[in-house]
């Protein structure tokens, strides 16, 4: 994969992230407004229950209880969803189609009660339905066409009828409506685009934040632990193996006359080299396992839960794996190593890695290309 196709796919990496993002905030920010309007209704009614039509008022009191209910059920499935599945693609319609449903019902339902020789209640309904276009916006913010549908379904019915009203009066009403809701619009769009920029700032900072973090702690030419890092690993693993009463085992490993590789054959076949070793070293050990480069040509590597035999045959492995190396044109690379273990011992964690480096030297005094376990 090249520079620019990572780059493309991080960024739609983000752009998912920001969309789910807006899908918890829609959820996080919307949950009281299923209660809200069905009070509002509730309300509504309270206060015209002698203008409007008992029979309508029941209707739509019982329709939206339904699609509150059902929205009610969507928000319960949801907080007992697992936050993995939790995903735009499986939430978003579904949300979508309640919202519609129960801002559809309002809307139809607020034009039905609304009587059409009583201007007072005209009024209230009226009141009563930018009063809920207006909540859309601080409820479903995160989605502005959501916001947008949701007021257009419940304001537009009543709105339409009265613009086309013989009264000037109700005109007049409706024209206001509508020019009041231009400004609401134009205000959603800047409420979204800023949560929208919020969101990706903050996982383009976190993405920063992770790229950086492995930066510094990452040996660049063989891509395993810098020595900081693999210090500070190495502290919490020897204090969990301490908790756990576990064995642990440290292979300190230094190649053999690699002044002599990179003095015939230049620096950048000895960084070749070394870049296979770091593969080796990656591919031959377990997850728990903690391994990096400490320096030149020397690496150590932690083996958790480990008896010493063990490490002893896992270090004698490693050293055949290195003569096996092919990295033309240098030829018969060998490795010297230094086994110690905690078992048995009452050291630290620098007490281990200084016997581990003792049995190292040992070996290199040995005539290199072997395994010395500390004693
Ligand atoms: N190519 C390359 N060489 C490095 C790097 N870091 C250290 N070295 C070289 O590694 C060599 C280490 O040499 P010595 O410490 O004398 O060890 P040695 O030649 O391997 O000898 P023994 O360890 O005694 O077997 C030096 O020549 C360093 O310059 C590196 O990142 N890349």
């Amino acid at each position: 994969m090249n520079s620019f196709s990572r780059v493309q796919d991080q960024d739609g990496v983000i752009e998912e992230q920001v969309r789910t993002d807006r899908l918890h905030q829609l959820f996080r920010q919307s949950f009281s407004a299923v209660f809200g309007s069905y009070l509002g209704a509730a309300m509504l009614c309270w206060l015209c229950w002698d203008r409007f039509d008992h029979r309508v008022m029941l209707v739509w009191l019982v329709l939206l209880a339904g699609t509150s209910l059902l929205r009610l059920k969507m928000f319960a499935d949801w907080f007992r969803c697992p936050y993995s599945e939790r995903t735009p693609a499986r939430w978003e319609r579904r949300y979508w189609v309640t919202l519609m449903l129960s801002a559809g019902v309002w809307g139809a339902g607020a034009l039905a009660v609304m009587p059409t020789d009583d201007r007072v209640s005209q009024v209230l309904v009226m009141l009563f339905t930018v009063g809920m276009s207006v909540s859309a916006v601080s409820c479903y913010s995160a989605y502005r066409y959501m916001t947008l549908s949701s007021m257009a379904m419940v304001l537009l019915p009543c709105t339409l009828w009265l613009l086309f009203q013989p009264s000037s009066m109700q005109v007049g009403v409706a024209i206001a409506v509508l020019v009041f809701s231009t400004f609401v619009v134009s205000a959603t769009r800047k409420l979204s685009d800023a949560l929208e920029k919020a969101f990706r700032l903050t996982r383009q900072m976190e993405r920063a934040n992770t790229i950086s973090t492995h930066a510094a702690q990452t040996d660049e030419l063989t891509g395993l632990m810098n020595r900081r890092a693999f210090f500070e690993h190495a502290q919490l693993l020897y204090a969990q193996c301490r908790q756990n009463q576990q064995p642990l085992c440290a292979l300190m490993l230094d190649m053999d006359h690699f002044k002599r590789i990179n003095d015939t054959y230049g620096h950048q076949a000895g960084d070749q080299v070394l870049r296979q070793i770091g593969g080796v070293i990656s591919a031959s050990f377990r997850q728990a396992d903690v391994s990096g480069r400490l320096g030149g040509e020397e690496f150590a590597v932690l083996l958790p839960n480990t008896s010493l035999e063990t490490a002893r045959d896992i270090a004698q492995q490693l050293i055949e794996s290195i003569a096996g190396l092919s990295a033309e044109p240098v030829q018969g690379l060998t490795a010297s190593l230094g086994v110690a273990s905690t078992q048995g011992h009452e050291h630290d964690l620098h007490g281990l890695m200084n016997n581990a480096d003792k049995a190292l030297y040992r070996a290199k005094f040995l005539g290199r290309n072997q395994v010395v376990v500390a004693q």
